[in-house]
């Protein structure tokens, strides 16, 4: 029997401070080149999900030594040509991150292995990433149609590609430009619509040198890292619940400390903006290589907009918890381009019209969006997180607007990139009266 979580019906007023944890993709990436480098790599503000511990957990196998105090990793790599060949699978669990960026590092590296994953990744598409690396001279090999996981990655040497990129994913980017660092030639890839630019960043931070612009990102094979201390802001894609939930809810005001600012995965300040919530951005910084700044978000008489095109890469992982927003904004909400959430955790265009439609929301799915009237009533419900992570966050924002109390179902997956989220959402909540 799946496990419920009651989110009890509270006075909906988000007040106070939140410190959100790292980024997700920004650690995941932390901890690969600290390992492809030689030497010491120090993280501070290290996301500790479940997503970023099945990479820390794969370089440990190949022989790299990674020491973890909550949030802060330090890592001592012999370097990416020693790594030692692992005895059972690489299991990237549940993480899309982990498994298409390992399959690029791993597909010019001296080592064979198998990279395997939890039932939802081993449904989702990795021949986006095996086309190109097999174009490059990669040995990957599967028992299964459409290079689904599990795939074995016979490491060998790579040759250059010029690559145009058929949907705009950073996942796909990012495999690509491992595998170009350890390719004989200079490797580019071109994308259409830029999708987020963390690997160029941290790879330029690394000591390596990287060409971008009009979308094209170029590197040369062969080039050395070295280890360095990377600061990891907070996870905008992450803070983006609680950004939502302030804008949705009158009285409130939340004030986010330290969240990363990347252009490239901004497009929720944009939406919000445009939706009519009351945006203050101050402090920037500017750390390794990515900015981040304090935002406060406050409520604001909410309206329905179209989102599509470019902005679509800029706040992929935010669509769910913005369907919820447009049920409460005045007017019709569009997405559209959006048909990369058909193959994320779960098929986010379904679960999220699915929840959204049981607690009465004017809502339709269409192939590649939603569209959304509002503003509709919410009631309450049991609500299934279908085990993404980002559905049961939705769903536990859901419960802030909702006549009755939402259970959730199977929240733990929630861990993934979000591990102390119930308690931000009190420590938020408490705050209401002050
Ligand atoms: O590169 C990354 O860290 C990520 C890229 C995005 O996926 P795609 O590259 O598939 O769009 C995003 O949805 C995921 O959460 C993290
Ligand atoms: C899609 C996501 O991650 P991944 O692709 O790494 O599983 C996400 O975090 O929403």
């Amino acid at each position: 029997m799946s496990e419920i979580r009651k989110v009890e019906f509270i006075k909906p007023v988000l007040k106070g401070e939140l410190v959100v944890p790292g980024d997700k993709s920004i650690s995941h990436r932390a901890v690969m080149l600290g390992s492809i480098a030689e030497g010491k790599t120090l993280i501070k503000g290290f996301l500790d999900g479940e997503d970023c511990l099945r990479t820390i957990e794969i370089f440990t196998q190949l022989g790299v030594s990674i020491q973890r105090s909550g949030t802060v990793v330090t890592i001592d790599s012999p370097g990416m040509q020693n790594w030692i060949q692992p005895t059972g699978d690489l299991y990237a669990g549940n993480s899309g991150t982990t498994a298409r960026l390992m399959l690029g590092i791993l597909a010019g590296s001296k080592v064979t292995t198998v990279l395997s994953g939890d039932e939802s990744l081993s449904n989702r598409p990795m021949d986006r990433v095996t086309i190109p690396l097999k174009e490059m001279g990669s040995k990957i090999q599967t028992d299964k149609q459409a290079s689904l996981l599990p795939l074995k990655v016979i490491g060998t040497t790579l040759n250059a590609i010029d690559y145009i990129m058929p949907v705009a994913s950073a996942q796909v980017k990012s495999a690509i430009l491992f595998a170009g660092l350890n390719a004989q030639g200079t490797t580019t890839v071109t994308e259409e619509t830029v999708s987020r630019d963390h690997t160029e960043r941290m790879l330029t931070y690394f000591g390596a040198e990287v060409h971008s612009g009009g979308g094209r990102v170029s590197i040369a094979g062969g080039q050395t890292l070295r280890g360095m201390e990377v600061h990891v802001p907070g996870d905008i894609s992450s803070a983006a619940f609680f950004m939502a939930a302030a804008a949705m809810l009158e009285g409130s005001s939340v004030e986010f400390k330290r969240v990363g600012l990347n252009p490239t995965r901004t497009g929720i300040i944009d939406v919000l903006r445009e939706m009519g919530a009351q945006i203050e951005i101050t402090n920037t910084t500017d750390e390794n290589g990515e900015p981040s700044a304090t935002i406060v978000v406050a409520h604001g008489n909410l309206q329905g907009i179209t989102i599509g095109g470019e902005l679509i890469p800029r706040l992929i992982d935010e669509l769910p918890v913005i369907a919820l927003l447009a049920t409460q904004a005045m007017g019709t909400t569009i997405i559209k381009d959006a048909e990369e959430l058909r193959v994320k955790e779960t098929d986010r265009i379904a679960a999220v019209t699915n929840e959204l439609k049981k607690m009465g929301a004017d809502i339709e799915a269409t192939p590649d969006g939603m569209i959304i009237h509002g503003p509709t009533p919410l009631t309450g419900g049991v609500l299934s997180s279908y085990g993404d992570h980002r559905l049961g966050m939705m769903a536990a924002i859901a419960a802030l607007a909702t006549t009755g109390a939402v259970h959730i179902e199977d929240p733990s997956c929630i861990n993934i990139s979000y591990p102390h989220f119930f308690e931000d959402l009190n420590k938020l909540t408490k705050n209401q009266d002050k």
